[in-house]
């Protein structure tokens, strides 16, 4: 299962590690073919009559070493590159499904497994697959070679062979059961101390004014030494694999050496065999060594591969959509649509209201009443348990989810800015959008006083999450982004709750005319922003308690 996995993921490169791996193979040939000339030029020393001279054969060592130098060079090369191109494009897929994935996934998520997917995960994966799996097969070339050149030389070599293979095997087995699942548990650890970070620095200062940094590093120090017990660990079984293969491979080399002797005094080799023979011994031991930490590797990189398939198998949104289907008059309806989270109480119950196209309703409750619910159902972030969602006559869950969200501008409760510069901010997601309309749409929302007076106006860079600008001002960047979007359809979840009253009545005033055509849904708590609308419903434990129409309002 995670071997097809891997397939799939290493299909389009297979061209590169295919060549990567000839290469690979090309010097564990040219590795195996150094003792057979080495043996010639020994022997000629031990008085052997050989067919070509010492000059040539050293000649010919040197050129060997030359060759096999030119094509690690070439392959350290292309093994950097091509694990540099899966970690990009495996980021990049990643990436994308992240993105496409319903956010009632990501809220099952551990918090920072995601970002340590992408930074830390990936990088053991790529390396796993052009360091390790395309490795494996030269060096059992090159381990393999060395022992059939042995026994071809001396056959009584044969002898170790049952002993060798079973011991092998089962330090092997002993080691890869205690690996399995260590590499699992050492990503979700890893993903704690990031989250940990990652929350800390979210926090900073509610931890500050708390004055709870010991608390918040004792939190921390505690996942760090988790982190540490569970690397220490596989640090510990690597530590006693490499010298215990190293012990193995040592101690056959000493029998090799005993019974290499043992011929040559009998006569049974000749001088440039016994050479060749001890230098093929000599060969054996690295890549036997670093076939033992394959299987290592193999395991812990299992690990990883498990984590990265659970989150590309997961269904992601479909965002694709034609043009023409953005078209919407903007009449919304709601019919008996009841919602709950997993695992908790209904947040909808048969929730049914009806918002005609042009309408601009307040849609007002108590806290937990529903209201962002309700409108995270219309945006498609969830999907209704029962009842139907309907636009102009044509259930929601009938749409393309992209064009449905490009025909809503959507203004959230929680100020998300990124650390770019004003303009950027407010022309999120349409970054081809002309000054002029990100002005106007500042000055809707009043913004564009402020802006201005920035120093350096629309270039100005807000800081992460918009730091460097208060509240208020974060949430007027927020409006302006929604309004240059210039929706049909337009939902401000408290967008004003941080105005102060002076902004907030500039705003009201200046909305009619701005917000006229479109259907607008107001969630808020704000008299103010209640004068706005044509119609107040009142959501209470995630149903209708009052839909009343303010008629003064209705000119
Ligand atoms: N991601 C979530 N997972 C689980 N439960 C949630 C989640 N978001 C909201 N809820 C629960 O669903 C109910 C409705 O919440 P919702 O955010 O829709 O209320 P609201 O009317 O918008 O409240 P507020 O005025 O405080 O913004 C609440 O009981 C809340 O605890």
């Amino acid at each position: 299962m995670t071997l097809l996995f891997l397939k799939s993921i290493l299909a389009p490169h297979r061209g590169r590690l295919m060549l990567l791996m000839a290469i690979l193979l090309l010097e564990s040939v040219i590795t195996l073919s150094i003792p057979w000339v080495g043996g010639r030029l020994g022997g000629y020393f031990f008085g052997e009559g050989q067919q070509m001279g010492p000059v040539l054969l050293t000649v010919a060592i040197l050129g060997l070493l030359a060759a096999g130098s030119v094509l690690r060079m070439v392959s350290n090369w292309l093994s950097g590159r091509t694990s540099e191109t899966i970690l990009a494009e495996l980021r990049s897929q990643v990436f994308a499904q992240l993105q496409a994935l319903p956010i009632l996934w990501h809220q099952g998520e551990k918090r920072g497994s995601a970002i340590a997917l992408i930074s830390w995960d990936l990088v053991r994966l790529s390396d796993f697959a052009t360091v390790t799996l395309v490795q494996l097969l030269p060096l059992l070339v090159t381990a393999g070679g060395a022992c059939v050149m042995m026994l071809a030389i001396d056959p009584t070599l044969a002898l170790l062979v049952p002993v060798l293979v079973p011991a092998f095997f089962i330090l092997q087995k002993l080691i890869g059961r205690r690996l399995r699942g260590l590499g699992t548990r050492i990503q979700k650890q890893n993903a704690e101390v990031v989250a940990g970070t990652e929350e800390m620095l979210d926090l900073l200062p509610v931890i500050k004014s708390f004055h709870a940094e010991r608390i918040e590093q004792a939190r921390f120090d505690a996942e760090v030494s988790k982190l540490k017990d569970l690397t220490l660990k596989e640090t510990r079984l690597y530590a006693f694999i490499d010298p215990a293969i190293q012990f193995v491979v040592s101690a056959a080399t000493v029998v090799l050496l005993v019974l290499a002797g043992q011929s040559l005094r009998t006569g049974q080799l000749s001088a440039s065999e016994a050479v060749s023979f001890l230098m093929y011994v000599a060969l054996l031991v690295r890549p036997v060594s670093q076939l033992a930490s394959v299987y290592g590797r193999v395991q812990t990189a299992r690990g990883t591969l498990e984590r990265l398939q659970d989150v590309m198998r997961e269904t992601p949104e479909n965002l694709e959509y034609s043009a023409e289907a953005l078209q919407t008059a903007g009449e919304i309806a709601f019919d008996h649509v009841a919602f709950s989270y997993p695992g908790r109480t209904p947040a909808l119950r048969k929730l049914t209201f009806r918002i005609g196209a042009g309408e601009i309703v307040a849609l007002t409750g108590a806290n937990g009443a529903g209201k962002s619910t309700a409108v995270g159902l219309l945006l498609g972030l969830y999907q209704p348990d029962s009842g139907r969602i309907i636009l102009d006559g044509r259930d929601i869950a009938d749409m393309e989810l992209g064009a449905l969200r490009r025909a809503i501008g959507y203004v959230p409760q929680s100020r998300y800015l990124r650390n770019a510069t004003v303009r950027e901010n407010i022309a999120f997601g349409m970054p081809d959008a002309p000054m002029e309309a990100i002005v106007k749409a500042a000055r809707i929302a009043q913004a564009h006083d402020f802006v201005s007076a920035l120093p350096e106006g629309y270039e100005t860079i807000v800081g992460d999450k918009g730091v460097k600008l208060s509240g208020g001002q974060q949430q007027r960047i927020s409006l302006a982004r929604a309004l240059l979007k210039n929706p049909p359809i337009l939902i401000l979840d408290e967008a004003t709750s941080m105005y102060d009253l002076e902004g907030e009545a500039e705003f009201v005033a200046e909305c009619r005319a701005a917000l006229a055509g479109r259907t607008v849904i107001l969630i808020t708590h704000r008299p103010a922003s209640l004068e706005i609308a044509d119609r107040i419903l009142v959501l209470e434990n995630g149903t209708i308690r009052s839909d009343a129409v303010l008629k003064g309002m209705q000119t």
